[in-house]
């Protein structure tokens, strides 16, 4: 095949370089990642030798594609492709020694992490830590990819709580390293610490991988960008690729300067701009364009394409969140019937998984066929997680948490008290669990019966132990048949005990096919591998669903047909993004990014009314909506109800946001529908204290309206009479109490539904 034929001039710069750094810096869809490929293959044509070359991506699923790619071009050539964290696994299998851990280290998943703060978090703190074990968990995560240790981070702390968290990091990594275990991101950070400490490793493997690639180097953080310049030195042939307006992992530590300053890290670079995009129409592009350039800290930039006008970007407003999917599935629905597209075509976007729900239901009562992608996923389950701990524990007989995890399942009656003396005699000896229940009788406090359980439990992993180097699958029907597990899921399970035990046919078929690709692999192997897959790949194009899942893992896919939901104040941008315009800039990236994803349809939408967690809200749409080419777009309000007046009468627009009042026309009566109005429109009074009437509707859960903080929900109550007072939640984020007697807090209140609406 041609390598070159279907390439614009610039993509053919960009592909025919060989030697010395090269920057690809372009827009979405312009063939960033296209060209990657290309110059994988072009290398290979120009006589370098697969291993030589190391291609990064940003998912294991773009990985796969790249891979099958570059095989059709190239076909049987070895090149790595994968991700950092791939990569790092790699490596670090080969010199993990160099920084103290054994080979057989176990990768801790997010779940297994969370576990470990919080038991770290219990020992330092009991019941008084203030910080949450999420919180600590991020802090922790932070830091490591910042490469900051728990000593530089106990030295920063300004209060308690940073206390607390630079301890329970401090200890953290004690558990980890006495379980022998590693964390996502610590394979960066020890192969960021090998490949510093050691001048030779560093050299021999920038020799090794002497053309490296790394697409969406936006999103690169600074272990990773440490990783990608220590292999550049003697053969700085670094190709990286990237969008800066793509950039939507900051909050993840990912830091667009790595990009920004490419050209400064790397004098004498080739810089290559690709300008014309490829993927969408004119409208979807336009609808991207002008959103984006609400953004002030940006290079401006404009995206041009030569595909068709395309159909116009239609934004639709419903009344509930159950309308609004019923609305997502019923058009998908005509989409496919009209023949133009499989539901494969068809992708939806949120901002939280937890948006999928409502979707997922409408989806199903109208029996498309959908797939999710980020939800819990087959290797979370329960069920496999239990018998994968089994396995960790044989691979690592260190892996305390595993142990933890296991030891009572199926139940042998150990319990929390004895596990708790097991805890206790180990921690003293400064042994792990395991080998601390082969001498449970040395242990202070057990009865005899959780003796014996407790070296029965050793005596059974040890024998599965022996296992360890058969194949996978094999080790796993071992697992199964000698714990009874199959039996105590039947035993224990409600009508979901089918579902789960197909899940563990499925995790032996897992065993199985990767056997066929790994022929030599061990069990250490098969767990590495499930651990790194992102949920991101087992999404699998062939299957003729339409893809549910949320913006960020969006990134870099295209679909025909994309709907993005729930585009309301407080879910998207996030109410988290409300008063940091940094934040709120990245959540315009990320609509930006899910816009962009489209090739021929966008459909958009929101509902005034949500239930979200629990509680029902009238929203505020999304200040992003405001900024979109809305005389282009095809309107549609099909709520039957009109937003609440806003700004409030004596409000001077103070909201950070502005709807112009022709945006969404309101319907002009709204039969049987459902109106939401507020107090004070219904009075006419202005924004002064709330009247009595209000007064007595101010209530916990009541949504309220005030002239400068805008809408929000009373979360509490407190005090009687005139000083009584209440708490507010409002949707920029923020929390306030007030004297309710003295505040100018107007309730929204339910009315009927005739009449004319009085809309803002
Ligand atoms: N020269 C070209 N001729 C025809 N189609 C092209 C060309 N270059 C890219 N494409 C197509 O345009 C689409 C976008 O390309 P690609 O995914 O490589 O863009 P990208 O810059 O990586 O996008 P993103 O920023 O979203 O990652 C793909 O369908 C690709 O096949
Ligand atoms: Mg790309």
């Amino acid at each position: 095949m041609d390598l070159l034929s279907d390439l614009t001039p610039e993509q053919r710069a960009a592909v025919t370089h060989i030697d010395g750094p090269l920057l690809v810096l372009a827009g979405a869809g312009s063939g960033k990642t296209r060209v990657i490929t290309r110059r994988v293959a072009r290398l290979l044509d120009s006589g370098i030798a697969p291993e030589n070359i190391l291609a990064i991506t940003f998912t294991n699923k773009a990985a796969g594609e790249m891979r099958e790619r570059i095989e059709a071009l190239a076909p049987g050539s070895r090149v790595w492709v994968g991700t950092f964290h791939g990569f790092c696994a790699r490596l670090l299998r080969s010199y993990a020694r160099l920084v103290g851990i054994e080979p057989g280290f176990t990768i801790y998943d997010q779940a297994d992490r969370l576990r470990a703060v919080k038991d770290v978090l219990e020992q330092l703190a009991g019941d008084e830590a203030r910080v949450t074990p999420e919180r600590v968990e991020s802090a922790i995560s932070r830091a490591k990819n910042d490469l900051v240790t728990p000593q530089a981070l106990r030295r920063r702390a300004r209060d308690e709580d940073e206390g607390l968290t630079a301890k329970a990091y401090a200890a953290y990594e004690e558990k980890l390293r006495a379980c022998s275990a590693v964390d996502f991101d610590d394979l960066l950070v020890h192969v960021v610490r090998i490949l510093k400490e050691n001048p030779d490793v560093r050299a021999s493997l920038d020799g090794r991988y002497r053309y490296v690639l790394v697409d969406e180097y936006q999103d690169t953080n600074l272990a990773q960008y440490a990783i990608v310049r220590a292999l550049s030195v003697d053969h700085p042939n670094l190709c990286v690729t990237g969008d800066p307006d793509q950039s939507i992992y900051g909050w993840r530590g990912a830091n667009l300067s790595n990009i920004l300053e490419f050209e400064h890290d790397y004098p004498g670079c080739r810089v290559v701009k690709l300008e014309r995009n490829y993927r969408s129409t004119k409208n979807i592009l336009s609808a991207a364009d002008q959103l984006i350039r609400h953004n002030r800290d940006r290079k401006p930039k404009s995206l041009l394409t030569e595909n068709p006008q395309g159909a116009p970007v239609n934004l639709t407003i419903l009344a509930r969140e159950t309308d609004e999917a019923e609305a997502v599935a019923a058009k998908i629905a005509g989409l496919v019937r009209e023949g133009e597209y499989n539901y494969s075509d068809v992708a939806v976007f949120c901002r939280m998984t937890a948006l999928t729900r409502p979707i997922e239901q409408a989806l199903r009562s109208a029996r498309i066929p959908y797939q999710i992608v980020g939800g819990v996923s087959f290797y979370e389950r329960q069920e496999v997680k239990d018998i994968l701990s089994y396995l960790g524990l044989m691979a690592n007989p260190k892996d305390d948490l595993a142990f933890a995890r296991v030891v009572n399942v199926p139940a042998r009656g150990l319990g929390k008290t004895s596990l708790d003396h097991l805890v206790k005699a180990a921690r003293d000896r400064g042994l792990p669990l395991l080998a601390m229940a082969r001498q449970a009788d040395q242990a202070e406090g057990l009865k005899d019966k959780a003796v014996r359980g407790f070296r029965d439990f050793a005596r059974l992993v040890d024998e599965l132990r022996a296992l360890c180097d058969h194949p996978a699958e094999e080790v796993i029907r071992q697992v199964l048949e000698r714990t009874n597990y199959p039996d105590y899921l039947k035993a224990n399970s409600d009508d979901k005990g089918e579902d789960r035990l197909a899940n563990l046919d499925e995790l032996v078929s897992a065993a199985h096919e990767f056997e066929l690709e790994h022929p030599e692999s061990q069990v250490h192997d098969f767990l590495a591998d499930i651990t790194l897959a992102s949920p991101i790949d087992r999404w699998d194009e062939q299957t003729g669903a339409v893809t549910l899942m949320t913006l960020h893992a969006a990134k870099g896919l295209e679909f025909p047909v994309v709907f993005i939901v729930a585009l309301e104040e407080g879910l998207l941008p996030h109410s988290r993004a409300n008063n940091n315009d940094k934040e709120l800039e990245e959540e315009r990236r990320l609509l930006f990014v899910g816009i962009t994803r489209a090739r021929r349809e966008l459909y958009l939408s929101r509902s005034r009314i949500r239930t979200f967690r629990g509680q029902q809200q009238a929203t505020f749409p999304s200040r992003f909506l405001d900024e979109l080419p809305l005389d282009e777009m095809e309107m549609n309000d099909r709520s039957g109800i009109s937003d609440p007046q806003y700004p409030p009468p004596r409000g001077n627009g103070s909201g950070s946001w502005t709807r112009r009042p022709d945006a969404y026309p309101a319907p002009r009566s709204s039969p049987g529908g459902f109106r939401l109005t507020t107090a004070a429109q219904l009075s006419g009074s202005g924004g002064g204290p709330a009247s009595p009437a209000d007064l007595d509707a101010l209530r916990p859960g009541v949504t309220v309206i005030h002239p400068e903080f805008g809408m929000g929900r009373i979360t509490a109550v407190d005090g009687a009479g005139p000083r009584r007072k209440g708490t507010v939640a409002f949707a920029t984020g923020q929390s306030r109490t007030f004297v309710l007697a003295m505040a100018p807090l107007k309730p929204l209140v339910r009315t009927g539904g005739t009449g004319p609406a009085r809309s803002g």
